[in-house]
């Protein structure tokens, strides 16, 4: 979100009660944090609602980018009524006991925004996909109709192998849901910022999300802050994992609340007994089968210059047996560095686009002798025998 003038609010001034330059003063963060909050509101109100506003970004925990207003950054802004006058600006009464710099932390760092994301983007979990839409997107988008037994849960469980789209589908509940995404990753919570982990769970972030709702916290690794190992665990820890049972339990008592959270984890043996309980659905998201590891091909050779015939990708496809979605895109794109390095002895600063041939199923038969299945068949096991015991799935 930008300024009319293009750059995140440092020229204009934004109070109808502008006065002269020499007047200038400057707005905290959390004064600009309703400044933005008041422009968001008001531009929603004309933009059509629905897809397209979170999407692909990776995960957006340490990935320091540029978003504009939403930016690690918040500048000081020109501000026309008196310094120091809080009262003057009329602040999200929620958001009154939250540090600005948690605020901040939460709005750069955690706040996910990114190209728009569609189902038809994740291929295969059909099953994952359509339980996902009914329990979770529609009553998002219907809360009128979705009430009483038909009310969304307040919290979900993907579980499965690492790099098999559990948070392409986070992104894409969020982005099909009109929800704003919140990412974040639950080791960094203990690890990442120490002490401030504690705050962040406490309030901080259910906080802001109620303010941005309706709202997806996802949070990976969600094993690392539910886990059963008491014994051994830090105080803070425990603490942070405390706090976030709380938050989730009220985010699910209160009805009100358009908050969904989805944890994510390649360990779902080691979620509690108490944690798993609150989140009431948990959905396997298993390595793609032939069919989804072909769309996965398919999708990535659409944008390249390829040269691969119908049969030669159902052979790859075939030899992939194992491979994540993670791996099937690896794969790729080891293959298509394959026209690069058969150029020998050509200077690759003066080399055309013309003269880079298609990838070809050569390419990829080299490229499978370096990228190998990640997920073995003994982690497998344990996936399968978790689903049966808990999930909810098929
Ligand atoms: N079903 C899928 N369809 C298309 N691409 C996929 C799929 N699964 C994985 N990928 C590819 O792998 C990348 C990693 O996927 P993603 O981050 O969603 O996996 P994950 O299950 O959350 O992994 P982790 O458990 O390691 O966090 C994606 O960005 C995408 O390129």
């Amino acid at each position: 979100m930008e300024t009319e003038n293009g750059s995140p609010g440092l020229k204009k001034p934004v109070s109808a009660h502008a006065s002269a330059a020499d007047d200038v003063c400057f707005k905290t963060a959390k004064e600009q944090l309703w400044v933005e909050q008041q422009k968001k509101y008001t531009s929603q109100a004309q933009r059509p609602t629905g897809p397209g506003i979170y999407g692909t970004g990776k995960k957006s925990l340490g990935a320091v980018r540029s978003r504009g207003l939403h930016g690690k950054f918040v500048p000081p802004i020109a501000r026309q009524d008196e310094v120091g006058s809080e009262t003057s600006v009329p602040s999200d009464e929620r958001l009154k006991n939250i540090e600005p710099k948690m605020i901040e932390l939460i709005m750069s760092e955690i706040m996910d925004h990114g190209p728009p994301l569609n189902w038809d983007d994740i291929a295969g979990l059909e099953f994952a996909k359509t339980t996902i839409k009914e329990i979770v997107v529609w009553p998002m988008l219907r809360p009128d109709i979705f009430t009483g037994l038909r009310g969304p849960p307040k919290g979900i469980l993907l579980f499965g192998p690492p790099g098999t789209g559990k948070t392409l589908i986070g992104k894409c509940i969020a982005c099909q849901s009109g929800a704003t995404f919140f990412s974040i990753s639950a080791s960094s919570l203990t690890s990442k910022w120490v002490g401030e982990g504690e705050k962040m769970v406490r309030g901080a972030l259910f906080t802001v999300s109620r303010c941005h709702q309706p709202a997806v916290i996802f949070i990976d690794e969600i094993d690392s802050l539910l886990s059963q190992r008491g014994e051994s665990e830090h105080e803070s820890s425990r603490r942070i994992k405390t706090e976030f049972l709380v938050q989730l339990d009220g985010a699910t008592t209160s009805s009100e609340d358009r908050i969904l959270v989805v944890g994510a984890t390649n360990r779902p043996q080691e979620i509690d007994e108490a944690a798993r309980r609150r989140l009431v659905k948990r959905l396997y998201i298993p390595l793609p089968e032939a069919s989804a590891r072909k769309q996965i091909v398919i999708n990535l050779m659409s944008r390249e210059h390829c040269s691969l015939t119908e049969q030669e990708v159902e052979s790859i496809v075939l030899q992939a047996d194992g491979f994540s979605g993670a791996d099937m895109t690896q794969l790729c794109r080891e293959a298509a560095l394959g026209p690069i390095r058969s150029i020998q002895g050509m200077d690759i600063t003066t080399i055309t686009a013309e003269q880079v041939r298609p990838i070809s199923s050569t390419d990829f038969q080299n490229a499978f002798q370096v990228v190998k299945p990640s997920v073995s068949k003994k982690d497998l096991e344990l996936y399968e025998n978790w689903n049966k015991m808990f999930g909810c799935g098929r």
